[in-house]
């Protein structure tokens, strides 16, 4: 019996350098962007479990009994440190009545529950009745971890009430945090959840999520940046959808046809996202506008790298080219292909050349803003406590 109603949210992110060759073992920078999702928990109707995902347009509801007979069916090969399996994930679309293939976001997205649900409970024990509502105020498949603060949320709330991990908040708290081992737990769960998503992630996205701030990630090794200065950086959204998955076995593809012509490209962006971390971690904590035209060299080079890997897009060849009339540099972020990519603003960059910028990128039929980087991971809330904009658009859904 689940008898309390809380929150609980995990950031997006930005990906600085390594998206792709990250997926090959390469290292990557990635940062925790201010954009969060969402996940309201409440205690449900006798022997239910519900799911609102208005973001995909998804509400579903089972009865308990029958989830656990499903469990019971499929259960065996359960556990963190396995992937999903292909009959796992073909018993769970059978169950659901998703078709086999459905890769459409509300397929993938009710996937991903049940899958995260199933697994959690065969080995902590059942998901009691609850009604579960995800709300995000990131984009979906724009490139900035969307699939992996869902899998983060999911996986902090149904570890919480099958009591794998514990409630942190206290009385008259209003948010909380999980210890590092409990943290630990969530981000293992939530990159199976990223798994059913993306079929082959690298985990970078889950561990912002979980984590926050500002890591270097590489195969799996987590390690936070000692020191990361204020960057300023626009976010421009082109609005092409695209999907990480697609983009992510296209670029296995080539590599598989072209190893030799594709293996020193992945190398290279290795190199620039070590250059890069050296450079961030020996600069200021507000660096002035010398320290920038090498990190705007390194965007330059790795968006060249990203266009030969097959993962560019003409949105963003515009993006680039209208930024670099204004002087300032772009990269992609994320799995390209569309979706978006971010500019650094140099300290001395006038407010009135960010404004015809964003004018400008505007005027292409993009959404930009400007962005805080480094947010807190995986949080605990006392739903009270979440700001006015997120209480209402949890009471809009
Ligand atoms: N708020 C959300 N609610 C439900 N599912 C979501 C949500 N956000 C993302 N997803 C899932 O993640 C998928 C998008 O992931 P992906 O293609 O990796 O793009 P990105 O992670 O860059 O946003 C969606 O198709 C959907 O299945
Ligand atoms: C392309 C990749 O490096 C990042 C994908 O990020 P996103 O899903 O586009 O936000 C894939 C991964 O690291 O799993
Ligand atoms: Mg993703």
């Amino acid at each position: 019996m689940w008898a309390r109603e809380l929150a609980v949210s995990a950031p997006g992110k930005v990906i600085l350098h390594g998206e792709h060759a990250v997926v090959l073992g390469k290292v990557a920078l990635a940062v925790a962007l201010d954009l969060r999702t969402f996940l309201r928990l409440r205690p449900g109707a006798e022997s239910r479990l519900s799911v609102s995902l208005p973001g995909v347009g998804v509400r579903r509801s089972w009865d308990t009994p029958g989830l656990r007979a499903l469990r019971g069916r499929i259960a065996a090969d359960f556990d963190e440190s396995k992937p999903p399996s292909v009959e796992q994930l073909d018993a769970l679309r059978e169950f659901a009545g998703i078709a086999a293939g459905a890769s459409a976001p509300e397929s993938l997205a009710t996937l991903a529950f049940l899958y995260m649900c199933l697994a959690i409970s065969a080995k902590y024990g059942d998901v009691p009745s609850v009604d579960i509502l995800v709300w995000s105020e990131l984009p979906t498949g724009a490139g900035l971890g969307s699939s992996a603060a869902y899998a983060v949320c999911l996986a902090a709330a149904l570890l919480m009430v099958c009591g794998a991990i514990s409630c942190p908040l206290q009385e008259g708290e209003s948010t909380a945090r999980w210890t590092e081992e409990e943290l630990t737990l969530i981000n293992s769960w939530a990159f199976r959840g990223e798994q059913v998503i993306h079929g082959n992630p690298s985990g970078v996205d889950n561990a912002v999520g979980t984590w926050g701030g500002a890591l270097r990630y590489q195969a799996g090794k987590i390690t936070p940046l000692k020191r990361v200065p204020t960057l300023r950086i626009l976010l421009t959204n082109t609005k092409v959808p695209r999907s990480t998955k697609v983009l992510v076995a296209g670029v296995k593809e080539k590599i598989l046809k072209f190893p030799a012509i594709m293996n020193p490209v992945l190398d290279s962006i290795d190199a620039i996202s070590q250059e890069c971390q050296s450079v961030l971690e020996a600069m200021p904590a507000n660096p002035s506008p010398e320290h920038y035209p090498v990190l705007e060299e390194f965007f330059d080079i790795n968006q060249h790298h990203l266009n030969v890997l097959g993962v560019g897009h003409p949105s963003l060849d515009r993006l680039c080219q209208v930024t670099a009339s204004h002087s300032l540099h772009s990269k992609l972020t994320g799995a390209g292909g569309g979706g978006c990519g971010i500019t650094l603003l140099p300290p001395d960059t006038s407010p009135l050349a960010v404004e015809a910028a964003k004018q400008d990128l505007c005027a292409c039929g993009f959404d930009c803003w400007e962005t805080k980087i480094g947010a807190p991971g995986v949080t605990l809330h006392c739903c009270s406590s979440l700001s006015a904009q997120v209480l209402h658009a949890l009471a809009q859904s």
